[in-house]
């Protein structure tokens, strides 16, 4: 119920497109009824021979009827489906705005391929709940007692049959489809999400699967769930189907107690024989309202289904908010205002300690740094030492609970999350490139960028003359991920992005991983222009380019078991110097 009523004030703002276009679809049918039994009236009248000027009247009033009810579907359609889509539009943004506070803590906990069919395929299923359930009842509610009146003041008996037969179609057919199709339309959904999520990690992971001969495997798993959702969908085009082949027959059994009684009411002499076609002939018309109905609880099911999967992953807590109460407190409201101003950019860490889960192991466990304005800091570690967890922290992806970061004398917690991503500069192991533009990926970091200054960064980042050498520069597109582009290539691009966003802190994030020497050394000379006067800190497991760091933290189990200068620690018999020697055989 509450997510009915959820969705009810998604379309509050549209009440009145809605009202017209149910008001529309009564005319509509009105309109239809009108028309037979303004055709009946005619032909029944003319039997009689009258003087044309008689039936000039039924002969307006046909054309008239006829003209209305076009025009009055032609509205309601038009108004119904304008309506729907810019309620859907809406819900579109609105959803894709609920997940970017998710992002990336809670996204994690989601397949892509299901937030991508919940956007898609669960907002496009809730087009049924505008045009298909709220639409079709009003207008079978107006449809009812008029239609019950205009019989009534001819034959009594024969109102009743009609209404009997109407609520049968219009109420007993679609409660005994509603308990059929209940679990088909309820898990339909469910399962062409998943199949949606098969398949998009099936596409990422293609060359793997190939590699490690599990194309067929995989193709079997896809093909199962399409079996299955085809069930689904076949069970619930069955039940339309019967829900159909009912009603027309409730219709029909209408028709056929409106004849007779009518007939008997004539031969009684209680009736004038020339209404009895109009009054039979408006039984199919009326009975047009009813002919959605039997769809109308699946179709509720499972808008509803689409509803509270796309509710509760939009109403999911971000692991982050921004505060305005005290450090540490819990989230008070949301940031209205910097309760701290930054006063210059030194980061002092102190105590951190923090876990993924609370049935977790720590992740970080008791970390003390200083990192003044314009110093260097690097963290080194081996894999699972907690280095990245550092930078989750740092830029607010996750919120630490035990210990404490400031920045600037303020307690990074209590900074709004996009003022502290402000103030970072990020160079990742695997940057996002947009399937967009060089210059459009480059703007990215800052949409007001001069050509000149984009071309600066460009140049600094060493990647200029190669952009310069592409047929189509800048305005190249690299593709989705950036696949068209070497992993050096992204790396500098990923380079001139942080220069051109001139953030005052940088955090390199095994920034050089994965990149041959060659490459390593030029985009290290690149990192080097691109650090100097900033405050950095370097996470890798690469010992390289650390000589010129102030200090170097040594993790290992989300500790630091040992700290110093590249000079220091390379005299002590210690971690460092063990990875050192690995490294540099
Ligand atoms: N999103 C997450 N949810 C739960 N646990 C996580 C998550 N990310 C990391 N961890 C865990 O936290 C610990 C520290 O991981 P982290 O990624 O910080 O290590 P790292 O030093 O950066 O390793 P690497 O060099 O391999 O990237 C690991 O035990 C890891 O399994």
């Amino acid at each position: 119920m509450n997510t009915f009523l959820r969705l009810l004030k998604l379309i509050a703002p549209y009440r009145w497109p809605v009202l017209l276009a149910a008001l529309l679809g009564f005319f509509s049918v009105g309109g239809n009824i009108a028309l037979l039994a303004a055709s009946a009236l005619l032909i029944a009248r003319a039997a009689l021979h009258p003087p044309v000027v008689a039936l000039m009247l039924l002969i307006a009033g046909v054309r008239f009827f006829g003209l209305t009810r076009a025009v009055c579907r032609y509205l309601e359609r038009y108004v119904a489906h304008d309506v729907t889509f810019r309620v859907l539009g809406r819900m579109r943004a609105w959803f894709y705005g609920a997940l970017e506070p998710l992002a990336p803590a809670r996204l994690t906990e989601y397949r892509s391929g299901d937030i991508l069919s919940r956007i898609v395929t669960d907002v496009e299923t809730l087009q049924n709940f505008y045009l298909r359930v709220l639409a079709p009842v009003p207008v079978a509610l107006l449809v009812l007692p008029a239609v019950f009146v205009f019989l009534a003041q001819f034959e009594f008996g024969a109102a009743l049959a009609f209404a009997t037969f109407f609520l049968l179609a219009g109420a007993g057919i679609p409660l005994v489809i509603m308990r059929h199709s209940r679990e088909p339309a309820r898990t339909v959904g469910r399962v062409r999400a998943e199949l949606n999520a098969r398949l998009v990690d099936g596409i990422r992971g293609m060359t793997e699967l190939a590699a490690f001969g599990q194309a067929g495997r995989y193709r079997e798993q896809v093909a199962a769930l399409g079996r299955e959702l085809a069930g689904r969908q076949g069970r619930l085009a069955g039940i339309d189907a019967l829900g159909g082949a009912l009603t027309s027959l409730a219709g029909n059994l209408a028709l056929w107690a409106v004849l007779m009684l009518t007939v008997t009411a004539v031969g009684r002499g209680k009736l004038d024989w020339v209404y009895l076609p109009m009054l039979v002939l408006a039984v199919p018309g009326a009975f047009e309202a009813v002919q959605p109905l039997p769809l109308l609880f699946p179709q509720l099911e499972e808008s509803l289904a689409a509803a509270r999967r796309l509710f509760e992953l939009a109403g999911a807590r971000p692991a982050v908010r921004d505060q305005a109460g005290p450090a540490g407190g819990s989230p008070v409201r949301d940031f209205s205002g910097p309760a701290c101003e930054p006063a210059g950019y030194d980061l002092e860490v102190a105590g951190l300690r923090f876990r993924y889960a609370p049935d977790e192991p720590a992740a970080l466990d008791g970390l003390d740094f200083v990192l003044s304005a314009g110093g260097k800091l690097a963290v080194v570690g081996s894999s699972g030492a907690g280095k990245s967890t550092l930078i989750n922290l740092l830029l607010r992806f996750w919120d630490y609970r035990e210990g404490s970061i400031r920045l600037g004398g303020c307690e990074l917690k209590t900074l709004p999350r996009e003022q502290v991503r402000r103030l970072m500069g990020v160079v990742a192991q695997h940057t996002h490139l947009f399937n967009a533009t060089i210059r459009e990926n480059l703007l990215l970091a800052r949409p007001g960028a001069t050509v000149e200054e984009m071309i600066r960064a460009a140049r600094e980042a060493s990647i200029h003359e190669f952009i310069q050498n592409l047929p189509r520069g800048y305005d190249t597109y690299v593709g989705e991920g950036g696949f068209k582009l070497s992993g050096g290539q992204r790396q500098r691009l990923a380079i001139a992005r942080a220069l051109l966003k001139d953030a005052p802190i940088l955090v390199l994030d095994e920034a050089t991983a994965g990149l041959d020497p060659v490459t390593e050394r030029e985009v290290l000379a690149a990192i080097r222009r691109l650090t100097a006067g900033r405050t950095t800190l370097v996470i890798t497991h690469r010992l390289a380019g650390l000589e010129e760091m102030d200090e170097i933290l040594v993790m290992d189990g989300g500790r630091v078991v040992e700290r110093g200068t590249q000079e220091e620690l390379l005299r002590r018999d210690g971690l460092f110097r063990r990875m050192w020697k690995l490294q540099h055989l």
